[in-house]
């Protein structure tokens, strides 16, 4: 049983799967980068699957089925804290306007397990006095219900609390560390963390941690109050009218909502916002006109594409999907958490997870393929492509990449050669020789002009420095050059401690105290070494952020002559290992991550290239072949020949 599970998110779906994972034995830690802004506060905290007029069998059936768990859960979760969620099964009422019957989409009494009953206008208005004169008529969904969302979410964190869930908030996940098909660890803003499994479950932020197609939908809301002149609660049951909604609670406030605004994370709510909810409502609900208004605020939904939700396995064995709850997060809480647990406790996979599995999205000719990213392929080959594309992004020192191309920009003919070929390797990290650019050496004037460093990470190399003390002093120029070049938060050096200028071999020694003295500065360490496992080793010890070991000699075109040792440095390694120096040809490049490397730095066989910016396509295309196939994995080598057609079964 998998048993040390590391939660990514404490909304409501994150410490939903919490609790449950912790109620069936695990061992569970949850990392929340801001409790308060997560939606699960922000929500109505309607359980509407009949009202949101849910259409497609799965989703309808993983609604249904949520909005039934719902009373034995809310009171599981009030045993075991003593509190209140504010679950009311109050049954929702849909009244409509003129022309705005929802025809055809009605959900009548006995044609599947939820019931709705259609309101002529004398009906509707007897049942529910106060609406607008002007609605005419509505449907009744009495299985529809609703929850107080922000007390459930404070229910759901103080029972995990009370169980032993770890609750870190405060802490931002700022990427997943992968080895080998698997999360190693997750990197945060106080270090790394490790687990046997991890669930990401960062609602509409999910997108800054691996590339799902998770966007924010923004939704304004805003709360009045039943003013006390008016003895009774004059509201029972949720009203749901086209693009407005009124929630009244048991408390006597009265929750309004809400906006679908696709405007990014902009924050704060707008006066066109609140306008609108306010003439909705007052329009639905006349007597609302008067009423205190207590608080206004916004929150953003995880919207699809499809609008569902992304839920089950990933590219990763160890690593579950939960997110892209879009409108319905607190609704499928429950179901979510029961589903996600049965999978990750029991090996259990529910038939309807299939329908929510995050590779629909691959299968989509329009869709950028999952995982790879399309620009590695810069003339647009990929966007119709059958490849298997289940690869994740480069993370180096918590920050993601997509490309796992880095180049140079030294030995080019003119700099025109040099941005082309940026452009065409589709590169987003490329090295810089600090000393070089500050003394204008050949070829590096006007470098740092040259390069649009909003789009390209710069990694400031230490080259030309023999000793520790000149490279630790060198990388602390990079790190100024970087800066003055707008790229305020980086920290990257690569470290090249290179005493010998015919051989161009790094000193293990140099580079290692070089490397502890710039940990401690908070630089992210990337020390270019001989491909010496033990030395990787104790780089990766003293917290550098990758390994750089070299194939053959800088310079020298000679291709991979160190396989043996970068495989058992690829094999022990927990951060990503860079192969560095000595590619010659787009096949090494491939041959490279064939074997497993996270990632290559190419330049002078790019550079020197008759051709570089063509060559620089290729290797980018050999990088991308050689990752692909490394995921795929290699048939195994056999002594003797084995017919590739059956033998067995064929007419004798
Ligand atoms: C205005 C509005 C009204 C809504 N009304 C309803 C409704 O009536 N009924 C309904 O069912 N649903 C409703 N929803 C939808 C529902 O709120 C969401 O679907 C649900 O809250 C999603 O839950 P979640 O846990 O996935 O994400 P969230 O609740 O947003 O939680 C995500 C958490 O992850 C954390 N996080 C993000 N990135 C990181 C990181 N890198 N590291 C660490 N932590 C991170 C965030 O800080 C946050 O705390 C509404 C949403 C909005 C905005
Ligand atoms: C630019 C740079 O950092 C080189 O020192 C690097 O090692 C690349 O080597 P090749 O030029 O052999 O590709």
């Amino acid at each position: 049983m998998t048993r040390d599970i590391v939660i990514i998110g404490g909304g409501v779906i994150g410490l939903a799967i919490a609790v449950e994972l912790k109620l069936r034995g695990a061992e569970v830690t949850v990392l929340c980068r801001d409790f308060q802004a997560a939606a699960a506060h922000a929500a109505a905290g309607m359980l509407a699957p009949d009202a949101e007029q849910i259409t497609g069998k799965a989703m309808k059936s993983l609604c249904w089925r949520s909005r039934s768990l719902y009373p034995e859960w809310t009171s599981k979760l009030e045993d075991l804290t003593g509190l209140n969620t504010g679950y009311w099964p109050c049954g929702i009422l849909a009244p409509v306007y003129a022309g705005q019957e929802r025809k055809g989409v009605r959900v009548q009494k006995g044609e599947a397990e939820s019931p709705a009953y259609w309101l002529e206008k004398a009906a509707i208005h007897q049942y529910q006095p106060g609406l607008g004169e002007d609605v005419v008529g509505g449907w009744w969904y009495p299985e529809d219900a609703q929850v107080n969302n922000q007390a459930l979410a404070r229910v759901l964190w103080t029972a995990a609390e009370s169980l032993g869930v770890e609750l870190k908030d405060g802490i931002t996940v700022e990427g997943l560390l992968q080895q080998q098909g698997q999360v190693v660890g997750v990197q945060t803003n106080t270090g790394i963390i490790r687990a046997e499994h991890y669930v990401l479950a960062t609602g509409a932020w999910a997108n800054e941690l691996l590339p799902l197609p998770v966007t924010p939908r923004k939704g304004q809301m805003l709360r009045v109050r039943v003013p006390e002149s008016v003895p009774e609660l004059p509201l029972k049951r949720v009203l749901f009218g086209e693009n407005i909604y009124i929630v009244p609670r048991r408390d006597r406030s009265i929750i309004i909502g809400a906006t679908s605004e696709d405007v990014g994370f902009t924050p704060h709510n707008t006066p066109i916002g609140i306008q609108t909810l306010l003439q909705g409502a007052i329009r639905l609900y006349p007597q609302l006109q008067n009423y205190p208004i207590q608080e206004f605020w916004w929150g953003f939904r995880p919207a699809t594409p499809d609008e569902l939700p992304i839920l089950g396995t990933s590219h990763c064995p160890n690593l579950t999907l939960a997110t892209g709850h879009y409108r319905n997060g607190i609704l499928l809480a429950p179901i979510t958490a029961a589903l996600i647990a049965d999978l990750i406790v029991e090996q259990k996979s529910d038939p309807l997870l299939s329908h929510f599995h995050y590779s629909r999205f691959q299968t989509q000719a329009s869709t950028t393929p999952m995982f790879t990213h399309s620009a590695n392929f810069s003339n647009g080959h990929t966007k119709n492509s059958p490849l298997p594309t289940l690869d994740s992004s480069l993370i180096i020192a918590g920050k993601s990449f997509h490309s796992r191309l880095m180049t140079g920009t030294g030995k080019y003919r003119s700099i025109e050669e040099m941005q082309q070929s940026v452009v065409a390797s589709g590169c987003e990290i490329v090295t810089v020789a600090v000393r070089r650019v500050q003394t204008k050496a050949p070829g590096h004037e006007g470098l740092a002009e040259a390069l649009d460093w909003s789009k390209i990470w710069m990694l400031p190399n230490t080259a030309g420095c023999q000793t520790a003390e000149e490279a630790i002093r060198v990388a602390r120029l990079g790190r100024e050059m970087a800066k003055l070049l707008g790229q305020e938060d980086n920290n990257f050096v690569k470290l090249e401690v290179i005493p010998d200028p015919k051989y161009l071999l790094p000193d293990p020694i140099g580079t290692l105290q070089a490397a502890e003295q710039l940990v401690k500065e908070g630089f992210a360490v990337l020390p270019y070494i001989n491909a010496d496992p033990m030395l990787a080793k104790r780089l990766e010890d003293v917290g550098c952020a990758t390994v750089m070991p070299l194939a053959s000699p800088i310079g020298s075109g000679q291709g991979l002559k160190t396989t043996a040792n970068i495989q058992i440095i690829i094999e022990n390694a927990k951060i990503p290992v860079v192969v560095d120096a000595g590619i010659g040809a787009p096949s090494e490049a491939s041959q490279a991550m064939e074997l497993g490397a996270d990632a290559l730095l190419i330049n002078s066989a790019i550079a020197l290239a008759q051709n570089p910016a063509a060559m620089a396509q290729a290797m980018n295309l050999a990088t991308v072949a050689g990752r692909l196939a490394y995921l795929a994995g290699r048939m195994p080598i056999k002594t003797y020949a084995s017919a590739s057609s059956p033998v067995t079964g064929t007419i004798s």
